[in-house]
């Protein structure tokens, strides 16, 4: 008996020494040559890297002073044996996210989501590679461009007329109101569903997906993601835990993401059906799609509703914080939507092109709260939820290298993770003078007064949506919503501070979609006041 345990132990430490013999031999070739020295950066630990010293508050702020801290926008760290890029000025940015798009538009190999839960056809994590990539950004750029979105201003003034009844009935839970009306937009577009509340079902299954693809994609959670030896370990042994919830996940996952699209399927068949983007592509010229089809079809689909809810929800809550804490820019455009739309009737999109002022505060809301901070975003539908009650978000999209590059006599490495700071280029003052002022004047070339200004600051639209060949599809019908609702909501509310509140000092989550702390906190402070149109009166509801 003893003779068996014993030669088990040795069985044991001889297969720990040869697995930590490969890790040590897979992590020292995992690390990219070094002809050129990678841009400066802290060193951190020889096996994590700096995956403790990460800040989790505000990376974006200790990144661009880390830029300084060591002279260059370029600079680099390691996240166990991944080499991560980090470009924080406007150059930088340009040269390598805007310039050089063919090397730095793919997405990080992430092992555990997209082999082991079959996660690497969405349209986010799909590699700039693979040629349906082009596909996926053909069919959604047509899906969500100028001639489409066109056809989506009826669902979208519906949908404002309901939010703005909710608004009017519990102007305290304007969060909610606000998450429901781009829920109910994005799910009538995409499938043609109409969802009657926040718990309907379909709503609950993209609840589900989103909380199983954060445990999945969670950074730094997974080492078979870094060390591609974990792969090979048994399932008992620690780390090879991934295979077991790995395959449950992915049988989930493809379940869920099957629901929206069979029940699109089944009203089709039965010829009772709304059109959307995804009836649209199946019902192409007649001809009954292949499967292959099929299952660009059903990605694309899934990437709209996950791509717009969050993003759009950030974007509005942060305009009403803005809103409420600058009286006199939301004077401003309320003057302009009464003029241009009348005081009677609800805003309607065709109106949208005129409204200037409004365009301004829409860019100044992006620049000043800018929704991805490191020129990408977490996309998880539903989290909203979580984002408000302040539990942190572990998951990014950024871009990797695809080739090795040479910027500034740096080694740019294949593989790398790339991201670029956002956030420092939408808050430097050689490009946005007094970047820490909410001012939508800043993009107005003439002042209230009708002089001439000085010229208006550049549009922060061509960084607040990402880069190259993965920035935002979704960007002309995101800002026709956007714009909508904002015109929709000055048209019938002020919004304000209670009577003697302190101007709230605002701060912000650090999710990758950041949301307004205060906001969010301080839900209850805010006031939301109807005019009654007709009678020009005011009464408070909240
Ligand atoms: C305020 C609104 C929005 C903002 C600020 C925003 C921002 C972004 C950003 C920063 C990225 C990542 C780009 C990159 O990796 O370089 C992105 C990607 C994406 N967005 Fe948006 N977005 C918004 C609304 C929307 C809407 C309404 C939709 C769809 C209806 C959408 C669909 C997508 C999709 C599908 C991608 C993935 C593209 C890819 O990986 O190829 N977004 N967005």
């Amino acid at each position: 008996m003893s003779c068996i345990r014993f030669d088990l132990c040795q069985v044991v430490v001889a297969a720990g020494c040869i697995l930590s013999g490969l890790f040590v031999f897979d992590w020292i070739f995992s690390i990219p040559s070094r002809s050129l020295p990678l841009p400066p950066g802290p060193k951190g630990h020889w096996f994590f890297g700096v995956k403790k010293q990460l800040p989790r508050k505000e990376p974006w702020k200790v990144y661009a002073s880390w830029a300084k801290l060591y002279a260059e926008p370029v600079i680099s760290f390691r996240v166990f044996n991944r080499p991560v890029i980090v470009v924080n000025d406007l150059q930088s940015i340009t040269d390598l996210l805007q310039q050089r798009v063919g090397n730095t538009s793919d997405r990080p190999e992430q092992y555990m989501s997209h082999h082991v839960c079959g996660r690497s056809k969405t349209v986010f994590n799909i590699s700039s590679s693979d040629p349906r990539h082009k596909i996926y950004r053909r069919l959604l750029q047509q899906g969500l461009g100028l001639k489409s979105t066109k056809t989506y201003w009826p669902t979208l003034q519906e949908e404002l007329e309901t939010l703005l009844k909710g608004l009017s009935e519990s102007p305290q839970n304007y969060v909610q109101h606000i998450r429901r009306n781009f829920v109910g937009v994005i799910m009538r577009v995409t499938y043609g569903y109409s969802i009657d509340s926040l718990g309907d079902t379909f709503v609950r299954v993209a609840e589900e997906t989103a909380a199983i693809t954060e445990k999945t994609m969670a950074a730094g959670s997974w080492l078979v993601d870094y060390y591609p030896i974990v792969r090979h370990l048994p399932s008992f042994f620690p780390g090879g835990d991934f295979k077991r919830k790995g395959r449950v996940w992915r049988d989930r996952l493809g379940y869920l993401s099957d629901v929206p699209h069979q029940w699109v399927k089944n009203q089709m068949a039965s010829g009772n059906y709304s059109d959307s983007f995804t009836s649209s592509l199946l019902a192409k010229d007649g001809v009954p799609v292949s499967s292959e089809e099929e299952d660009i079809i059903r990605w694309c689909a899934g990437g709209l509703y996950v791509g717009a809810s969050d993003t759009t929800v950030s974007a509005i809550t942060s305009f009403i914080l803005l809103m409420a804490s600058h009286p006199e820019a939301q004077s401003r455009a309320q003057a302009e939507i009464d003029e241009i739309c009348g005081r009677v009737q609800t805003p309607q999109p065709a109106q949208l092109g005129s409204l200037t002022y409004l365009h301004a505060v829409l860019k100044e809301v992006l620049r000043y709260a800018p929704i991805g901070n490191l020129g990408t975003v977490t996309f998880f539908g539903m989290n909203s939820m979580r984002l408000i009650y302040h539990l942190p978000i572990r998951i990014a999209l950024p871009h990797s290298v695809v080739e090795d590059d040479e910027y500034r006599g740096y080694r740019i490495p294949k593989g790398a993770t790339i991201m670029g700071n956002v956030w420092a280029i939408m808050h430097d003052p050689s490009i946005f003078p007094n970047p820490d002022v909410f001012s939508p004047e800043r993009f107005l070339e003439v002042s209230p007064h009708g002089q001439q200004s000085s010229p208006s600051q550049p549009d922060p639209r061509q960084w607040a949506f990402g880069f190259g060949r993965r920035a935002c599809p979704g960007v002309y019908f995101a800002e026709t919503s956007l714009l909508l609702v904002m015109a929709g909501i000055l048209s019938k509310f002020s919004i304000g501070l209670p009577p003697k509140a302190a101007a709230p000092n605002i701060s912000f989550t650090t999710g990758l979609v950041r949301y307004i702390v205060n906001l969010i906190s301080h839900v209850s402070i805010y006031s939301l006041t109807w005019f009654h149109v007709a009678t020009s009166s005011h009464s408070t509801f909240a």
